[in-house]
């Protein structure tokens, strides 16, 4: 068996034993996909954020864990783990990992994903990722879908790298991947409607009324249940991505987290050409504040990103206007 590798030609120096690390975890996690035992959705236990853990949740933080221990890394933290753990006290990096996307979807052959953010490591692990945003050095995903592809960048530009099975190396397929802006596609959890706040609902509103709306135009629909496949979907083919907050318990800062989830996805969007938000202001520019912490997150071509945004600032007679009925946004 060949030990997995990834071509480190337009890896910066620095991170090229991280990256090895990750392709490793990753290649590996991909057999494990592969292979498909039906007991990786068994359902093991509960982690810090009250998230149902299955087994291959359990298994993947565990792997990467392991892959990752040589790797310069001083600080984990992960979604399935409380607090973070201490590595390797001379590590210049602090990594945060959502080691499995979209749990829902292992038994079902749908693609799943891991997401990663690295920060500069400080002496303290909470300094290391209670901080700005933007003080991100490295993130990316991996998706295990049809191809298994490693998505990364390190502030200038977004890399994909594709998973050869015959080599068991990640090839780079694209060194400065960017975000088409045209394609009409929104994704959206739409059975929430009901709890959307107002300007979500009416930027969905005119998005359905299509031709017929202040849009002027037909829109497609699509929604995977795991963020790194919606990611990956819109790097590639552009649209937009929305989890908003809503009413629901729980739900009052959405649903997905800060720190291992949407720091990263913005960053590899925003070095695409692309832009993430709140909903109204960039991800990148708040402050991680608590490690399991959510954000609501809208994502994708800046154009619509933005058009999302401007919802939020309509006086309220026009954000409650019927659909059709929104004068603001004709063409
Ligand atoms: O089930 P919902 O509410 O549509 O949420 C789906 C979202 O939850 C997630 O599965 C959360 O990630 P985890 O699977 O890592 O907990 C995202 O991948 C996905 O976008
Ligand atoms: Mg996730
Ligand atoms: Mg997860």
């Amino acid at each position: 068996m060949t030990t997995p590798s990834i071509d480190t030609t337009h890896i910066p120096p620095d991170f090229r034993p991280l990256m090895l690390a990750l392709a490793r975890g990753g290649a590996t996690l991909a057999g494990v996909i592969r292979r498909g035992d039906g007991s990786l959705s068994a359902e093991v236990g509960t982690n810090s954020d009250g998230d149902g853990q299955k087994r291959l949740d359990v298994q993947a933080d565990a792997l990467f864990r392991d892959a990752l221990r040589d790797a310069g890394i001083r600080w984990f933290a992960s979604e399935e783990q409380a607090e973070p753990v201490a590595m390797q006290p001379g590590g210049a990096f602090a990594l945060a990992i959502d080691p499995l996307d979209g749990s829902s979807n292992i038994d079902t052959n749908v693609s799943i994903g891991t997401i990663f953010a690295v920060y500069p490591a400080q002496d303290q692990a909470e300094a290391s990722f209670l901080r700005p945003a933007r003080d991100l050095i490295a993130g990316g995903y991996i998706i295990y879908g049809p191809r298994c592809c490693l998505v990364v960048s390190f502030g200038d530009g977004t890399q994909i790298y594709t998973l050869n099975p015959d080599t068991d190396s990640f090839d780079l397929t694209s060194p400065r991947a960017t975000l088409p802006d045209c394609f009409f596609e929104y994704a959206i959890n739409a059975s929430n409607y009901r709890h959307w706040p107002r300007p979500i609902r009416a930027y969905i509103d005119d998005c359905i009324a299509g031709i017929d709306g202040p849009r002027a135009r037909n829109f497609n629909m699509r929604w995977i249940a795991s963020l790194v496949a919606e990611a990956h979907r819109i790097l590639m083919r552009g649209g937009i991505f929305l989890y908003p907050a809503d009413a629901r318990k729980g739900y009052e800062r959405g649903r997905l987290r800060m720190l291992y989830e949407c720091a990263p996805i913005a960053f590899v969007i925003e070095q695409a050409g692309g832009r993430a938000t709140d909903g109204a202001l960039p991800i990148l520019d708040a402050a991680i504040t608590d490690l399991h912490g959510r954000t609501p997150l809208v994502f994708g071509s800046a154009e619509k990103v933005d058009r999302v945004a401007a919802y939020h600032d309509l006086p309220d007679a026009e954000v409650s206007a019927l659909f059709g009925n929104r004068g603001l946004f004709r063409a």
